[in-house]
């Protein structure tokens, strides 16, 4: 079957639980491949350039912008984030699933992207606000100020939630996570009923029965 590997956004406010549910997500199918972005934030205590991020200084950033080699790109909590583009086109021509990881204007980006592939956004909320902060906290490697800044900025992230195609609250992980694989095992049959099954029907109608 020619099929065309999907697109898959996730965001929420920081803290909300979406970097957990993608390594999940990850080990359940080792065949997803996960958009590893580029940023000038500083790495915290234990990432791994090229694992969790490629972390790379304002000024190249701004080259590889220039240069089109960003899908996506947005300024976040004053860091500049962006997400690669020749891996995700090369997993999706290899008909590989692609799982971004992005802000809401990244979201808004890829969708809009002329890759023309299969997207499907989903977006996470935290079951409140004392919790978010609760797990920003727990988390253990933001500044107090890092905290306050990305609560500040919470609420303008969750009002974007309308724009994404399923919603979820990350009450209990493992509910979530279910949840999470049930949505890619029926976009995935989705996206391969338009991608060729019909040719597969017409096939099986013309088949002499036994
Ligand atoms: N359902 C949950 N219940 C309790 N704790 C959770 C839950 N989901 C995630 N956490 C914890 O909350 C903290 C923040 O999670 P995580 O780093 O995955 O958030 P994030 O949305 O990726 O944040 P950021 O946008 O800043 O990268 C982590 O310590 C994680 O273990
Ligand atoms: N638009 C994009 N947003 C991104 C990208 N990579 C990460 N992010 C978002 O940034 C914040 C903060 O992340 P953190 O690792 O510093 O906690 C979070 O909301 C991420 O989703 C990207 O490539 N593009």
């Amino acid at each position: 079957m020619d099929r065309t590997g999907l697109l898959i956004i996730l965001s929420s406010p920081s803290g909300a639980g979406k970097s957990t549910l993608a390594r999940r997500l990850m080990d359940w199918d080792g065949d997803l491949r996960f958009s590893v972005s580029a940023t000038t934030r500083p790495p915290r205590p234990g990432e791994i350039d090229g694992q969790h991020y490629y972390f790379t200084t304002p000024d190249m950033f701004r080259d590889m912008v220039a240069d089109g080699q960003m899908l996506e790109h947005a300024e976040v909590f004053g860091n500049l984030y962006g997400s690669p583009r020749s891996p995700v086109e090369a997993a999706m021509r290899q008909g590989r699933d692609t799982l971004f990881d992005v802000d809401w204007q990244g979201g808004q980006q890829i969708r809009a992207s002329a890759l023309g592939g299969h997207v499907v956004s989903i977006f996470v909320l935290p079951p409140s606000l004392p919790e978010l902060e609760r797990r920003l906290r727990a988390r253990g490697q933001d500044s107090d100020q890092v905290i306050a800044g990305r609560m500040q900025k919470s609420r303008s992230e969750i009002s974007h939630w309308a724009e994404y195609d399923y919603v979820l609250v990350n009450e209990d992980l493992d509910g979530t996570e279910d949840r999470l694989r049930a949505i890619l095992t029926a976009e995935r049959l989705r996206r391969d009923r338009q991608a060729g099954l019909g040719r597969f029907v017409k096939r099986l109608m013309e088949e002499e029965s036994a």
